[in-house]
């Protein structure tokens, strides 16, 4: 698949602190790209120099040719964590208002429909529901039709319900063969929406590549978890399983011979729960915190 955008030796440093450390990876097209990492990891300052806002103190981005700093605005789309709505103007009048700044633009029934506008078209943008808010500032970033369109944390602070409505908008934009990068907290999210990972901690890339690759490479272990109190701390002790909590997890290369092992020793497997590894246990591993900390 064709690279759209390449990140070459890139490293930013704001005074003493080395914000982003000569990193380098390809975007390509068609594909959910995500940033992951820590608070304060870098991620927010390498999508900024991506978008344009910020420069490099070394190193470039390259869109499809074009080198960083020409102007690449009418290719992109941006959803910003805190964009400000104009108060007392509907969402109609808004995507209007927008849409005014660009030659080219997006059918805006199609617009409306792709964001799933419809119900809340013409109230006021101050009576909207979070997921409300954020399909509208997504429609805000595709109103220039961009081939790549950028999201800084798009879900966080909305509620379970809200965030899947919003995966669903973002898998049939990228089915409208849109490249989108972004950047979450929320490891679900990375697995369900992007077909690549860079994970990135201190300004640097500690791991990339697609998460069923990420997690074929650095496990190859499942996890049973059980209620402690069915289990004898010698059978804890001599097994070097670990205590989370009220519940003993066990890390198992071989789920069935586990399980004989527990029935074996009078184990009540009772609320006994299997589960594999999932990209929040791989950034434990690679950071050794958990992501939201
Ligand atoms: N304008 C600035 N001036 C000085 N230091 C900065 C500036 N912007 C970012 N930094 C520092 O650069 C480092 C990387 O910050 P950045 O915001 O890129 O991280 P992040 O991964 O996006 O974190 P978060 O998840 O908290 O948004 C941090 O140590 C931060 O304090």
């Amino acid at each position: 698949m064709q690279v759209v955008i390449s990140v070459e030796q890139l490293t930013k440093s704001y005074g003493e602190v080395l914000a982003v450390d000569n990193i380098s990876f390809a975007i390509r097209r068609g594909h959910c790209f995500g940033l992951l990492g820590p608070n304060g990891a870098g991620k927010t300052t390498t999508i900024e120099i991506m978008e344009g806002i910020i420069s490099p103190t070394r190193g470039q981005v390259n869109y499809q040719g074009l080198l960083n700093g020409r102007d690449i605005s009418h290719q992109i789309g941006i959803q910003f964590q805190h964009t400000a709505l104009q108060d007392y103007l509907t969402v109609k009048e808004t995507l209007e208002l927008f849409a005014a700044f660009y030659r080219q633009t997006l059918a805006q029934e199609h617009l409306i429909e792709l964001c799933d506008l419809k119900e809340f078209l013409h109230r006021d943008n101050r009576s909207l529901s979070g997921g409300q808010r954020q399909r509208l500032l997504l429609a805000l970033a595709l109103i220039n039709d961009p081939s790549i369109v950028f999201l800084d944390e798009p879900t966080t602070g909305l509620d379970p319900q809200a965030r899947r409505n919003f995966w669903q908008l973002l898998k049939n934009i990228k089915g409208e063969n849109k490249t989108l990068v972004l950047t979450t907290h929320y490891m679900d999210e990375a697995e369900q929406l992007c077909d690549e990972i860079v994970v990135m901690d201190h300004g640097r890339i500690i791991e990339s590549g697609t998460p069923q690759h990420l997690l074929g490479k650095h496990f190859d272990e499942i996890f049973i978890y059980l209620p402690q109190q069915q289990v004898s701390s010698a059978l804890i002790e001599q097994h070097h399983w670990r205590l989370l909590g009220d519940r003993v997890e066990i890390t198992s290369k071989n789920v069935e011979q586990t399980l004989a092992l527990l029935i074996a020793s009078r184990v009540s497997l009772e609320g006994l729960h299997v589960k594999s590894a999932n990209l929040d246990d791989l950034f434990l591993k690679l950071t050794g915190h958990s992501l939201r900390v």
